[in-house]
């Protein structure tokens, strides 16, 4: 998907604030090591390249996590040193664009990701950052001793991206110690653009770290958890005509649907369906028959409106499958173009989408072929890793 970006996830540190048995990136959290919750971050947001820059005496553990899409670097004594190493194992082979992230940030969501590499489209470098909101003191001795002017303040973010090129120059002229890539950046003359950062992306410092992302995920865990079904029905009678419109391809027939729209039944089924599973009506309340404008209309406009309520909602299709009950036409040879028409409109993977047909064994209006019956049912899930 996107093979020209390589994320570099750093990972040498030793997690002296967070104490431990072990470094806090090996540590658990919620059932598997917090490195895993961050390489599965990256891969949910569609990387397909990591660069895990690891301690060589992690090295073993470290091994369990090697993959087709993740390669091993060992890092240095700082967090500057171990990025520059990343660096520059990648110079035989160069990405044109690297996010570089910490390990210790496992909660970091598809979005954040996707907003900083959207921005490298017209960016030299961008990163994620969030407006301070809380006043700000200067402290002595456990007092006050000054108010700080938070106007224009942001707290800093990764993964922080930028050109291949572009970071490696930086890294290499840099001398001395960095928090972190965009200082290095900056010193050597790049813009920084900044992204929306996310409160849930907190880095992992301290033990309490620990409870809150704990709970996070927990959070996470019972959203994702949100399954929404929905079922739909709908019926529409032959007339005159040279063919029917089902689930999006016109398919030849001595007759055709009759309908206000364009009598699209299979696909009115399925628009239902996802409307039921939202608890947003019918096609009838959102594009009601009553309104001129809808005379004739393309099916396809109903089901992209219910696709967009579905995402702005936060859920995405699981999958759908919907069933013709008709005698003729035969839907059999039609079947794989309708799903992949259905997918199309959608915009989600053939593999999620079904249609089939039966008859009704001659039995009732399908049956002395009066007209075609559809129902459909779809299954939506909250999107993953976005919070
Ligand atoms: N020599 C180092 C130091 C830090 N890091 C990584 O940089 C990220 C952010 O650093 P920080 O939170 O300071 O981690 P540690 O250095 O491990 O923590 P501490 O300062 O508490 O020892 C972490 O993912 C850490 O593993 C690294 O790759 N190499
Ligand atoms: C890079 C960083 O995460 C930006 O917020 C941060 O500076 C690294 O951690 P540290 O605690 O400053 O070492």
């Amino acid at each position: 998907m996107h093979h020209n970006i390589a994320a570099l996830i750093v990972a040498a540190g030793r997690g002296t604030r967070a104490g431990g048995d072990l470094p806090k990136q090996w540590r658990e959290l919620a059932g598997r090591s917090v490195l895993e919750h961050t390489l599965d971050a990256f891969r949910r947001a569609g990387i397909k390249r990591i660069i895990l820059v690891i301690h060589p005496d992690d090295r073993e553990k470290a091994n369990r996590l090697v993959a087709p899409d993740v390669t091993l670097v060992n890092g240095g004594d700082t967090r500057v040193t171990s990025v520059r190493a990343a660096l520059e194992s990648l110079v035989t082979d160069a990405p044109q664009h690297v996010l570089i992230h910490d390990g210790a940030r496992p909660l970091v969501s598809a979005s954040v990701i996707n907003d900083v590499r959207d921005a490298l489209r017209h960016a030299e470098g961008a990163a994620p950052a969030l407006p301070v909101v809380d006043a700000l003191w200067r402290g002595t001795d456990g007092h006050v001793a000054a108010a700080v002017p938070r106007a224009g303040l942001f707290r800093a973010q990764t993964p922080q991206g930028f050109g291949f090129s572009f970071i490696l120059q930086a890294h290499r002229a840099y001398e001395g110690e960095a928090a972190d890539d965009v200082e290095i950046a900056r010193a050597a003359g790049m813009e920084i653009v900044m992204t929306p950062g996310c409160e849930d992306n907190i880095k992992l410092t301290y033990q309490a770290d620990f409870d809150r992302a704990e709970r996070l995920i927990t959070h996470r865990q019972e959203r994702d958890m949100d399954i929404r079904l929905g079922n739909g029905y709908d019926v529409h009678r032959f007339g005159p005509g040279d063919g029917c419109w089902l689930c999006g391809i016109k398919v030849p027939h001595n007759r055709a649907l009759q309908g206000h729209s364009d009598a699209d039944v299979g696909m009115h089924a399925l628009t239902d369906a996802i409307y039921g599973a939202l608890a947003e009506g019918d096609i009838g309340r959102h594009f009601p028959p009553s309104d001129p404008q809808w005379k004739g209309a393309d099916s396809r406009i109903f089901l992209r409106h219910a696709v967009e309520l579905m995402r702005e909602r936060g859920f995405r299709l699981n999958n759908c499958d919907v069933t013709l009950v008709c005698e003729h036409p035969k839907i059999g040879p039609h079947a794989r173009a309708m799903q992949a028409e259905l997918a199309e409109i959608m915009g989600c993977e053939v593999h999620r989408v079904s249609v089939k047909a039966t008859t009704s064994e001659r039995l009732g209006f399908t049956g002395r072929e009066e007209g075609i019956a559809a129902i459909a049912t779809a299954c939506l899930g909250r999107n993953a890793g976005d919070t």
